[in-house]
């Protein structure tokens, strides 16, 4: 029987491009289908230009401070256009790379809109403007996009963070609806910048999936550095004026400059087909899959924000590799042992000033048994060095084992802490004990020590650190 493709993917974010690498390297024969750029949110629209402008309000704010480091510098502004010029060009650089890996590797990229088309016997397929590739197999990796709860999203005074990224000039005040994550790292960013920032949360804390403490610490940090933080707020209104924004939220009316709505991202899982095809869509809209992310429909899988879990681009990867080596397994490509890692081993970081960066169990997830061991960085050696003189150190590194057993969840707060976290998924993953790991000997001065440090007090060795 010819096919057009061993592999067709629907969507060329993290999950469909990761997908296609893969499957075009174990020498599948791989089209991948998107209406927009190859790249997909995470690339365009999502990580890496909010990282961007994070380090543009980074270095703001480090100038800010040059003095009591003894660096005479002195603060003039910000151009909000030349950081969209910065975020633009390091976007653009990573585009060029990804474009010329996707093409290097004989991946046929289809520009277009696209739906799945049911097996006929010839197997599952995707059209494309009135044209249908059939292939082996079938991945829908269509990603998700924001909630908007109903509101009048104009694009220019109620916005989603997909123009926010796009603002050439800063908003003198803002609204932003909705403390998770994206919320949190744009009122971070904003207010560095230089932004009058409200905040508001319809649950008691930020960041409802981390440790508690680490959200009380965040939440009293973000106010130390100007952002009104409301929590147990909900919005009930928002209209858009002639000079801003307008929100009844609780009791309070507000007034700003624009609104962002940050509630949470619904998967884009309608008019794909997918309903014909017999595929279940959950009332969340996510696609249901079983444990190899296999939909009902033979041959046709679903990866990435799609699929109920975290929403982010490395468990989009993580899908996308996984499912190219079982496709290519079932089709006689593969011989090794394809792994999906599981929800609860992959990592989360929130980009904000201070960062939260964790994995795996809280203490109360894991249980009456839990040890719970939190070192502060007042004691560590380079967490002194980069913070300001005079500043007070707020920083926690947490590591959770379980029974006298092992580690099940690592989860750290602090200024520059979100690369600490890898080391957290290898314990994590590895389901590492700390008398495994004890004599595993970190670089001094390094933010790393502090890990260290915490599995020495778990192992019942603790050095720098009051038993
Ligand atoms: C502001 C923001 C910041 C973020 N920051 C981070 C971060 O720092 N770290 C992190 O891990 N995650 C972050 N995320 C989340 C991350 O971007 C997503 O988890 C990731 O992009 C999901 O990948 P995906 O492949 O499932 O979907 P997407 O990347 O959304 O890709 C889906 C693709 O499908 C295409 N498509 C959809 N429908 C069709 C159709 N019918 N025909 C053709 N093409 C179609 C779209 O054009 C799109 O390119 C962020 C998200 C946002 C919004
Ligand atoms: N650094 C990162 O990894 C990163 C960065 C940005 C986005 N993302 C991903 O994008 C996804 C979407 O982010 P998000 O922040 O939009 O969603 P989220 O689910 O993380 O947070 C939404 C927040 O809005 C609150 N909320 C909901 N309705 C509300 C209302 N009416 N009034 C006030 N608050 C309300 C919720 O309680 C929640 O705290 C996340 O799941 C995340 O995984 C990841």
């Amino acid at each position: 029987m010819t096919r057009d493709f061993d592999v067709a993917i629907l969507g060329a974010g993290s999950a469909g491009y990761a997908c296609a690498l893969r499957a075009a390297q174990l020498g599948l024969r791989v089209a991948l289908v998107d209406e927009g750029q190859v790249g997909g949110t995470c690339l365009h629209r999502g990580c890496i230009p909010t990282k961007a402008w994070l380090q543009a309000a980074k270095v703001r704010r480090t100038v800010a401070k040059a003095p009591s480091f003894g660096v005479l510098a002195s603060l003039d502004g910000v151009d909000a256009a030349a950081v969209k010029g910065y975020a633009d060009s390091v976007v653009g650089s990573l585009f060029k790379g990804l474009t010329g890996l996707v093409a290097s590797r004989g991946i046929t990229v289809i520009p277009e809109r696209g739906r799945l088309v049911s097996d006929d016997g010839r197997g599952p397929g995707i059209e494309t403007g009135g044209r249908t590739h059939r292939a082996g197999a079938v991945v829908i990796a269509t990603g998700a996009a924001p909630v908007t709860l109903g509101l009048p999203v104009d694009g220019t005074r109620i916005i989603t963070s997909e123009e926010a990224l796009r603002l050439d000039a800063l908003p003198g005040s803002a609204i932003v609806l909705g403390g998770g994550v994206i919320g949190v790292e744009f009122a971070s960013m904003w207010a560095d910048l230089g932004v009058k920032v409200t905040l508001l949360e319809a649950t008691d804390r930020l960041l409802p999936a981390e440790e508690p403490g680490h959200s009380r610490i965040l939440a009293k940090e973000l106010a130390r550095r100007g952002v009104d933080v409301r929590l147990g707020t909900s919005l009930t209104e928002a209209t858009a004026t002639d000079a801003g924004v307008r929100v009844l939220a609780g009791d309070a009316e507000l007034t700003a400059d624009l609104l962002l709505v940050a509630v949470g991202r619904k998967p884009s899982s309608s008019g794909l087909g997918l309903e014909e095809a017999g595929i279940g869509i959950t009332a969340t809209g996510h696609v249901v899959v079983d444990e190899r992310l296999q939909t009902s429909a033979r041959g046709v899988y679903a990866a990435g924000d799609l699929v109920s879990g975290p929403q982010l681009a490395h468990r989009g990867y993580a899908h996308g590799i996984y499912l190219a080596e079982r496709i290519a397994q079932l089709q006689g490509a593969f011989a090794g042992t394809p792994t999906l890692p599981r929800d609860s081993d992959i990592p989360r970081v929130t980009y904000s000033s201070p960062q939260l960066a964790s994995v795996g169990l809280t203490a109360s997830q894991a249980g009456a048994d839990a040890e719970v061991v939190d070192y502060h960085l007042t004691g560590n050696g380079r967490a002194q060095i980069l913070r300001a003189p005079g500043e007070r150190e707020i920083g926690v590194v947490r590591l959770v084992r379980r029974g006298g057993g092992q580690i099940v969840g690592m989860h750290v707060i602090g200024e520059d802490v979100s690369e600490l976290i890898a080391e957290g998924a290898l314990l994590v993953g590895w389901q590492a004990a700390p008398e495994d790991v004890a004599g595993i000997v970190h670089p001094h001065p390094s933010l790393g020590e502090a890990v260290a440090e915490a599995n020495w007090a778990l192992a019942g060795q603790p050095l720098h650190m009051h038993s």
